[in-house]
């Protein structure tokens, strides 16, 4: 029988746990979250973000800006926050709008407060096996994964999609774990082939239903990383993974839904990664 990984109670768990450790501080960690634009999947995003953030007992500062904010007013306001002893934790919403300059953002970030672990120097970090900050849905998938399988040793994982974001850090944490890696892509010969010899799959390219039932091994852990809204019947519309969920289910040992699956991580990890980053920066000073 197919087993559902329930990332949405797992998350409530973890949440629970990063308040408990809150409440024994003797300080307030703060995230700051800066969302540009109206795009509106990024401010329901970012108003969950601030909602579970004063939930566990943390500061929120938001900043909204509009969508023809320049470069320039973004970077000076990074670098407000760099500065700023009360934020522990800065967050730029992604996608940004197309005349910004995403990676020159993202490097403005202090890597002590790059909550996201998005910068060089955090990337750098998780390729060498050093401390920094790991992106949140990567580690939100790396603790589905350790709490389903007592040891990754060994197995084949095959992780679809190579972005910065989910992609390559997630294939860095299943090394790290022992796990055999392959990263596969749009332009990966025989797909389907490779994924069915996956023990470990993760699908993570953003395309609606695109792995199929018969691309995975009987008995696989499945972890489904895409959140799609597709449209359904009645002129609605409905979120579906990259994973064809049901023709995979019956195959697959374990899977993650959507929704309800990784999403929910998602913003518990950036939760986690804030307390951390608060403990190191309040350590330091
Ligand atoms: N700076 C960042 N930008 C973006 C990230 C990120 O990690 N850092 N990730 C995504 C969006 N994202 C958080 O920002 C996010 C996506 C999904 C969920 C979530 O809880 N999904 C639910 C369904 C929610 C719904 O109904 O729409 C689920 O899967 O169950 C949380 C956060 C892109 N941008």
């Amino acid at each position: 029988m197919t087993q559902i990984i329930d990332g949405k109670a797992f998350a409530t768990k973890l949440r629970a746990e990063i308040a408990a450790e809150v409440a024994t501080l003797s300080y307030k960690p703060g995230l700051a979250v800066v969302l540009v634009g109206e795009d509106p999947a990024s401010k329901v995003y970012v108003a969950n973000k601030a909602k579970q953030t004063v939930e566990v007992g943390m500061n929120s500062f938001e900043h909204r800006l509009p969508a023809d904010t320049t470069q320039e007013q973004l970077l000076a306001l990074v670098s407000q926050l760099n500065a700023d002893p009360a934020v522990h934790g800065i967050l730029v919403q992604l996608p940004l709008p197309k005349h910004l300059d995403t990676e020159s953002v993202i490097a403005t970030i202090s890597p002590e407060k790059d909550v996201d672990g998005l910068t060089v120097v955090n990337a750098g970090r998780l390729a060498s096996g050093a401390e920094g900050l790991i992106p949140c849905t990567p580690l939100g998938c790396l603790l589905l994964l350790q709490d389903n399988i007592s040891d990754m040793t060994g197995l084949h994982a095959v992780v679809i999609g190579r972005s910065n974001l989910v992609g390559k850090p997630v294939a860095q944490l299943l090394l790290q774990q022992n796990c055999t890696v392959t990263m596969a892509h749009s332009k990966t010969r025989d797909l389907p082939g490779l994924c069915r010899t996956a023990d470990i799959l993760v699908a993570a390219v953003g395309r609606p239903e695109m792995v199929k039932g018969d691309w995975v091994k009987p008995g696989a852990v499945v972890i489904d990383v895409g959140i799609n809204r597709v449209p359904a019947s009645e002129g609605k519309t409905k979120l579906v993974g990259d994973v064809a969920y049901a023709e995979a289910a019956p195959i697959a040992g374990k899977i993650t839904p959507v929704p309800g699956g990784v999403g929910p991580m998602t913003i518990a990890c950036l939760l986690r990664n804030t307390l951390t980053a608060a403990k190191r920066l309040e350590a330091a000073r």
